[in-house]
């Protein structure tokens, strides 16, 4: 049978985006959508997303990693099927949806290029040692680092992420150092088990643990330079807890296509 899918990416963190509302008659096993997003034998992407109908919500979001994994809250992902949505005439400008960490309100500009997606509420913030730990709708490891561009983020990422105290249930590790206008950031993601271009949960944990650290506290908006582009991250800390986070940047669709399952 043919499958017919749309690859979308945001800031460099791509993905396979298959339209489920007539729920299709395919399991999307783990070997199925490891293949699916394998870059030599399928399609190619950091995950895959099916968009279904739930009533009450403009749609669900259901995310597997590029390993084939379900996974927990991907914020680019988010923001692609955001646009997804729109480019299938589900949504217009806003639009509230459910995915696996709750409920997600988001807005896309007109033409369908830009989408600011707000996440979960984060009260807890915990220390590794001088790294801070947090879960945004996935789990993080939120490290400052220095001389990151030429950091060899994918062996100091994979030791950290299958440390004993990591491997079972895995964490995605974020590296980040201050530029003039906010952060730099490069991530070794769970469930892709490389470095990605983009993570948009990490970047969000990144923005907050920054916050955290520096002993900031109002409304605050943190730009982020990722190596597949830009992120903006807006929420709110009163100082024990995070509310009003969105993350915000681009979405485009790539190509469409079909292939043969
Ligand atoms: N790329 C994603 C993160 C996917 C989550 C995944 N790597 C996991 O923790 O299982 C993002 O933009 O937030």
């Amino acid at each position: 049978m043919q499958l017919k899918f749309y690859k979308y990416q945001g800031a460099g963190n791509d993905f396979v985006l298959i339209d489920n509302r007539q729920a299709i008659d395919y399991q999307f096993t783990k070997e199925r959508v490891s293949l699916l997003c394998d870059r030599r034998f399928g399609i190619g992407a950091d995950g895959l997303m099916l968009l279904e109908t739930l009533e009450g919500f403009d749609f669900k979001m259901v995310y597997y990693n590029a390993d084939g994994n379900e996974g927990s809250m991907c914020g680019n992902g988010g923001r692609c099927i955001v646009a997804f949505a729109k480019q299938l005439g589900i949504i217009t400008d806003t639009t509230k949806f459910l995915a696996t960490d709750g409920v997600h309100h988001a807005k896309i500009s007109a033409d369908g290029k830009w989408v600011s997606l707000q996440m979960i509420d984060v009260k807890e913030v915990t220390r590794d040692g001088d790294a801070y730990v947090l879960n945004t709708g996935s789990p993080h490891y939120v490290r400052l680092a220095t001389d990151l561009a030429i950091k060899d983020v994918y062996n100091e990422g994979y030791a950290i992420r299958n440390n004993a105290a990591y491997k079972a249930d895995g964490i995605n590790v974020n590296f980040t150092e201050k530029t003039d206008v906010g952060y730099f950031v490069r991530t070794f993601e769970r469930g892709v088990e490389n470095e990605t271009y983009a993570c948009g949960t990490g970047v969000t944990a990144v923005a907050l643990a920054m916050a955290k650290h520096n002993n900031q506290f109002g409304t605050i908006s943190t730009p982020i330079k990722v190596l597949g582009g830009n992120l903006n991250i807006r929420f709110d800390h009163d100082g024990e807890t995070f509310s009003n986070i969105f993350l915000e940047g681009p979405a485009d669709l790539v190509f469409d296509g079909e292939i043969t399952i």
